[in-house]
């Protein structure tokens, strides 16, 4: 594999904007922007600031993964997807764990809005496998789940693929299985990550930069690497370093 630019390594890494407003999340924004990652929008921003959040980082710019992990019947996260695909999102998740006919209804819904003109595009969608967070002794003994993890994430991904999604959101670990049973133009979506020496905090299954570029993956999330971080954007640079050297 040749080496990324840093353009190309850029255009891989989505920042999680885990922040509790509008205003502290914009701040961090601003100081990331000119790089050209992504921005993930989740739970603690997006409760707080609304979809306004969204629009404001859409009109500075940026590429916006919308993750609310979407998990409830079919009808309603048929609904839940025409409302985000309206937002104008990039990339919006569903917990794969709804099974087929719940992830289909979310590719119809992305459908409706864009054919009824209400969006200007298709965002992707991917459905979350098994939470990055979850070990597996966590799978085995607390869910119940037996077997690998892998085994676990590979059978949420063709699931996803069957419901018409584009991807699935994984730990970087379990890429190479996820492509050789998908395809490689299945999105693999990648939190989990940490550079050598960094915090783990509540994340099992992770890699470094370096190893999950050189694992094949589509895009790296990183949030606390980058958004604990002193300074973000010197980070975020070193960051990218060590994936165009991988
Ligand atoms: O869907 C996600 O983005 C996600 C799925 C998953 O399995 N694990 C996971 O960590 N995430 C998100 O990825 C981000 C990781 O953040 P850090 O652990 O701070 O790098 C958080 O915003 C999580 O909500």
């Amino acid at each position: 594999m040749a080496n990324l630019s840093r353009a190309d390594a850029a255009g891989k890494v989505m920042v999680a904007l885990d922040k509790p407003d509008a205003a502290a999340a914009l701040a961090l924004a601003e100081q990331l922007r000119g790089a050209g990652c992504w921005m993930k929008v989740g739970m603690e921003l997006f409760y707080a600031a609304g979809p306004s959040v969204v629009r404001e980082l859409k009109s500075r710019g940026f590429r916006v993964f919308l993750d609310l992990k979407m998990h409830d019947i079919p009808n309603t996260v048929r609904g839940g997807a025409r409302s985000i695909t309206r937002l104008g999102v990039d990339m919006f998740n569903v917990h794969g764990a709804g099974g087929l006919d719940m992830m289909s209804a979310a590719a119809v819904g992305v459908k409706e809005a864009v054919d009824s003109g209400d969006a200007e595009h298709a965002p992707i969608v991917i459905a979350v496998t098994q939470l990055t967070s979850t070990s597996q002794s966590v799978l085995n003994e607390q869910i119940g789940i037996p077997g690998q993890v892998e085994d676990a994430v590979v059978r949420y991904a063709k699931l996803a693929r069957e419901a018409g999604l584009q991807g699935v959101v994984a730990s970087p670990l379990e890429v190479a299985a996820i492509k050789n049973a998908c395809g490689t133009g299945f999105i693999t979506v990648t939190p989990g990550i940490r550079p050598r020496g960094a915090d783990t905090g509540d994340q099992s299954r992770i890699t470094t930069p370096r190893d999950a570029v050189t694992g094949g993956t589509d895009y790296l999330v990183i949030g606390r690497p980058i958004t604990a971080a002193s300074d973000p954007a010197e980070a975020l640079d070193t960051i990218l370093k060590e994936m165009t050297e991988a």
